[in-house]
């Protein structure tokens, strides 16, 4: 078990984490959750002695990282899959590693041929792909045979195969009943493999639980009612009827209506007395996504702004009209902007952006699902639970290497 009591990093005056109290229990895969900067990868660095707290202890198995004896045989991390001599074959790397721990030799082809990376074992660590780099990683963390297991992104720069493999790997060596501890970003990928959460924001606890727990206690759930798209007056009227029978109702991008506050066989009621047909009643519960982002929307310190492309515009003839913008196509005449990720942001978010509303903007993050239009007050926002107030960050991060696969690295 991995124990944190009060964990509390400052450099100078950034504080990464603060009074952090949590424990990993094995038997189960614990997803380490929190938005970039919030302190998981500081976090994982103290639990495995690399960095020492400024206060507070973490312990594993009852013992602070660096008082195990012989710690690589109990455990195994991935923090850092590019913290490889290039130099050097994926045998060979893993071979050092083993004669450090007094690991046979033996074990090092038994752990290539668990990541897949037998075919190419002898080959120089610096041609590896992304993907293989994170293989290779795993496999150092494997090595031991430890119980205790940290992942740091685990699936960041693997294929679908790769990832389902990653995800099969943790819950099996959680069902052996071994520690393992992993942070990542994909919520959705998350939801499949982890049994419980740890969400932290700004170096806080903001959510210690199993992930059906979360999900519930951070999402609302909400009907959704459609109504005949060829007859927009029925909308409104079963608008008007839900909200004066106090409902709240929000419109949805398809023409649906998102309804809180009212039972499903109410709403249908209600559009019966309003002689309002309906094409869809149907409960819904939010998704781990959505939670997650109600939760930690206080805690960003990373935002994407609209793009104004100031200086770029050649200027208008006379008279002339702007283009209109294409729906999932950007702005005509302008250069193509990649295509915005799922859930994510195309651009990458620099430093020192202000923090205040999201941007609405066809290129800025998109707004959680069901967010309400703008102008409109978020009734989800105002349900948040009443947890610690993160410390303010001011200032941005500057203390790692580049790295153009995370997004505010790209900077
Ligand atoms: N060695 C350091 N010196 C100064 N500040 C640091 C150092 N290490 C981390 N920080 C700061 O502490 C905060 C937490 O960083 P950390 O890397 O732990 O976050 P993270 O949650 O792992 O982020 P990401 O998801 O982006 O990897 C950041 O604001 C970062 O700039």
């Amino acid at each position: 078990m991995i124990e944190a009591v009060g964990l509390t990093k400052r450099y100078g005056d950034k504080t990464a984490v603060y009074n952090l109290s949590f424990q990993v229990r094995p038997g189960t895969v614990t997803g380490f959750l929190g938005p970039n900067g919030s302190g998981k990868s500081t976090t994982m660095r103290m639990i495995l002695g690399l960095d020492n707290p400024t206060s507070g202890q973490v312990t594993i198995g009852g013992h602070p990282y660096r008082k195990l004896q012989n710690a690589a045989r109990q455990v195994g991390a991935l923090l850092d899959a590019k913290a490889v001599h290039g130099g050097r074959s994926a045998r060979s790397h893993l071979l050092c590693l083993a004669q450090l721990s007094g690991i046979p030799a033996r074990r090092v082809d038994e752990v290539l041929g668990v990541v897949g990376l037998q075919d190419v074992a002898k080959k120089r660590s610096k041609g590896f792909s992304l993907g293989m780099g994170q293989r290779l990683g795993i496999a150092a963390a494997l090595l031991g045979d430890p119980q205790v297991l940290l992942f740091d992104e685990p699936v960041n720069g693997l294929d679908p195969e790769g990832i389902l493999w990653v995800r099969n790997l943790m819950k099996s060596l959680a069902a052996e009943g071994r520690t393992v501890f992993v942070s990542s970003h994909l919520m959705s990928e998350m939801a499949l493999t982890a049994e419980h959460l740890i969400v932290i924001g700004r170096g806080q606890l903001l959510s210690d639980m199993s992930v059906k727990d979360f999900i519930a206690q951070n999402s609302a759930g909400f009907a959704r009612v459609r109504t005949p798209d060829t007859e927009p007056q029925q909308r409104e009227k079963l608008t008007a009827a839900l909200t004066e029978a106090g409902g709240q109702v929000l419109p949805e991008a398809d023409g649906g209506l998102r309804v809180t506050g009212l039972p499903l066989p109410r709403i249908s009621d209600l559009a019966h007395g309003a002689d309002v047909r309906l094409w869809e009643l149907s409960p819904h519960q939010a998704s781990l996504e959505e939670a997650y982002m109600r939760m930690t929307q206080g805690a960003v310190d990373y935002r994407s702004t609209i793009d104004q492309k100031e200086g770029l515009m050649q200027p208008l003839p006379p008279g002339a009209q702007p283009p209109a913008p294409v729906p999932g196509q950007g702005q005509p005449g302008w250069y193509a902007p990649p295509p915005p990720q799922q859930g994510g942001q195309p651009f990458a978010m620099p430093p020192g952006m202000p923090q205040g509303q999201p941007p609405a903007g066809p290129y800025g993050a998109p707004p959680a699902p069901g967010a309400p239009a703008p102008g409109q007050p978020n009734p989800y926002a105002t349900e948040a639970p009443a947890g610690p107030q993160p410390p303010a960050q001011p200032s941005a991060p500057a203390h790692a290497p580049a790295d153009p696969n995370k997004p505010e690295d790209a900077r």
